[in-house]
């Protein structure tokens, strides 16, 4: 396990296959989880590419840090992390607020973005309405009282058999995040809105969505595509919103592609 001090905050993070002639590859996850939603894919990418893990702020092991968070505050943090593993120009795969999270270091810090791929995300989840009644629910009742619903949104009905054991680690690694963590980032995609800053990004981006993604759906996704110059879509199948749980093999491929356009320097069509 590996831990810095970013921000006044302790960062949980992990480099996989780290060297300085690999193109370095970062993933930030979404609301409630931690970085070992991301295991299926990297053990796909590990060898290619030096990894970069994290779990930000008030998520997995890292700390809650002060409150109220930003998205530009989970950014900062992701900047930081990167300055302290002395990485430039990484390609950015950021998961719903991870994407939210990646098109904000982007806006700050463009000189460590070589690539952005947004994931089952958009510049603006959610309303406010929406947000604040989660906040009152989990503030009233804890997380659990929400599983059921938010597992809807993430897996599709075939994953979440009870019979699959994966499905319920996944609803523990929910339950198990830190309430004021999970609360204060609601509260920051409550307050976020970066479209401005999506239709201003100038380096290669795909959007990616499972068909069957509940909180940012292919229509949304497919919307955040056009807003961003020359970005690719891709949909993936048989996914909801955590794609690289329910189908890593698809996910990878596609991922894996689009950086081979990146570093032979193509420009999207
Ligand atoms: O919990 C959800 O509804 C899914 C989600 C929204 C933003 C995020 O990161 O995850």
């Amino acid at each position: 396990m590996q831990f810095a001090r970013i921000n006044d905050v302790t960062i949980h993070y992990q480099i996989i296959g780290g060297s300085p002639d690999k193109p370095v590859l970062v993933f930030a996850n979404s609301l409630g989880t931690d970085f070992r939603i991301w295991r299926d894919v990297i053990v796909r990418l590990a060898g290619d590419f030096a990894i970069v893990l994290y779990d930000k702020r008030g998520h997995g092991l890292s700390d809650l840090g002060q409150m109220p968070y930003s998205i530009e505050d989970h950014a900062t943090d992701l900047a930081g992390l990167l300055d302290f593993l002395s990485v430039k120009d990484a390609v950015i795969c950021g998961l719903s607020v991870g994407g939210l999270i990646a098109q904000s270091l982007y806006q700050r810090r463009p000189d460590l973005v070589r690539a952005l791929i947004l994931c089952d995300t958009a510049p603006k989840i959610g309303t406010a309405d929406s947000w604040n009644a989660r906040i009152a629910q989990v503030e009233a009742a804890g997380i659990e009282s929400i599983v059921d619903a938010i597992m809807e949104r993430w897996f599709t009905p075939a994953f979440r058999r009870p019979e699959n054991t994966a499905f319920g680690g996944y609803c523990n690694m929910l339950i198990r995040q830190p309430v004021a963590g999970y609360t204060a980032t609601c509260a920051a995609l409550r307050d976020a809105d970066l479209t401005e800053t999506a239709k201003r990004i100038a380096v290669p981006t795909i959007c990616i969505v499972g068909d069957q993604d509940g909180s940012t759906p292919p229509e949304l996704v497919l919307s955040t595509a056009k807003l961003i110059p020359n970005a690719r879509y891709e949909v993936i199948k048989d996914a909801g919103h955590i794609p690289c749980v329910e189908q890593p093999e698809a996910l990878t491929e596609v991922i894996r592609a689009f950086i081979d356009v990146v570093l032979r320097g193509e420009q999207a069509p």
